[in-house]
């Protein structure tokens, strides 16, 4: 197998979107500009070592990574630190990084921006000293409405829409230790957020104080939120504002440990990891060379 300067990493069931003609438009584009190319669909099983293989052999200067936030942090790992560009095809239901960087959706828009690749050096999270955190990791609330989503089967923003509200009237509170270098607290909480990102993708914005490109992550809190407040509190979030409800609390910080007594779900970029009462996470800074438009 000769080098190709881009390595195709396609996740073939991620989101909903048909992506049928998706093999022909990646050849076309890449014999059109004279580029080397591979294609690689994942399986879900043993697709980390299959790639990690696949990099060592070709050595390419891009890797894209087409599917949802799963298959985007999964790439990251495996170019984090090296001189290899990730770029994202957004494939996914949400595509939340892909949405926060203004990555167009569009094939053709979005493979031109590997002509002349601009990148960004995005910082990223270490969870439990196991997993990668691109984007956003919780416990709590939404891994259960994950966790709820991928139970029922379903896709798409109806079957999240579904989801949401059976779970936002099942939610249960837990109580967390929140502890920083700078401070130790203890809150009852629907959620607590460990943000990479701004938002899931939904618009609504759970970190008002993103910058991918500093030294801290935020550690958002969702206290719980009575029913009268709902709209509010969901105001607030769009408008990019959740620093004027009583129900939120942020920090910045580049390592954080959060402790329950009960196990609460924790998922990270949209992987459901399990139930857990201790979560650690620590910055890694300047982690990814990330093409941007
Ligand atoms: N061929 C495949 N068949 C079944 N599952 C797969 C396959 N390839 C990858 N996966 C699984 O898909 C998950 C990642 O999905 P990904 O995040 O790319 O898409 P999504 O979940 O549809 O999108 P979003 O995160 O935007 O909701 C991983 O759990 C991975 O193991």
């Amino acid at each position: 197998m000769s080098t190709a300067s881009l390595l195709f990493v396609i996740n073939p069931k991620s989101g909903a979107s048909d992506k049928k003609n998706l093999d022909a438009t990646v050849s076309e584009f890449c014999n059109r500009n004279d580029l080397t190319f591979h294609l690689y669909k994942t399986t879900g099983d043993q697709d980390v070592s299959h790639i990690k293989e696949l990099i060592e052999k070709l050595k390419p200067q891009i890797v894209i990574a087409g599917g949802g936030d799963g298959t985007v942090t999964l790439v990251a790992e495996l170019v984090m630190d090296t001189t290899i560009k990730l770029a994202i095809l957004p494939l996914g239901s949400a595509n939340g990084l892909a949405t926060e960087l203004g990555i167009p959706e569009d094939w053709e828009e979005n493979l031109s921006l590997l002509l002349h690749p601009k990148t960004m050096s995005m910082h990223a999270i270490k969870i439990n000293d196991k997993y990668l955190s691109l984007h956003l990791a919780d416990l709590g609330f939404n891994a259960d409405l994950i966790k709820e989503f991928e139970k029922e089967g379903q896709r798409g923003m109806l079957g999240y829409a579904k989801s949401f509200i059976k779970k936002m009237s099942q939610r249960k509170s837990g109580r967390f230790k929140v502890q920083t270098p700078e401070s130790v607290n203890r809150y009852k909480a629907d959620m607590i957020v460990i943000a990479n990102a701004s938002s899931y993708g939904t618009g609504a914005i759970v970190n008002p104080r993103c910058d991918l490109e500093d030294d801290l992550f935020e550690v958002c809190i969702f206290k719980p939120l009575p029913w009268h407040n709902f709209l509010e509190f969901t105001w607030y979030s769009f408008a990019g504002q959740l620093e004027n409800s009583k129900y939120f609390s942020i920090y910045q910080t580049n390592q954080v440990t959060i402790t329950s007594t009960k196990p609460h779900t924790l998922q990270i970029d949209g992987e459901v990891i399990g139930s857990v009462n201790k979560v650690t996470a620590r910055l890694l800074p300047k982690a990814v060379n990330l093409v941007i438009p």
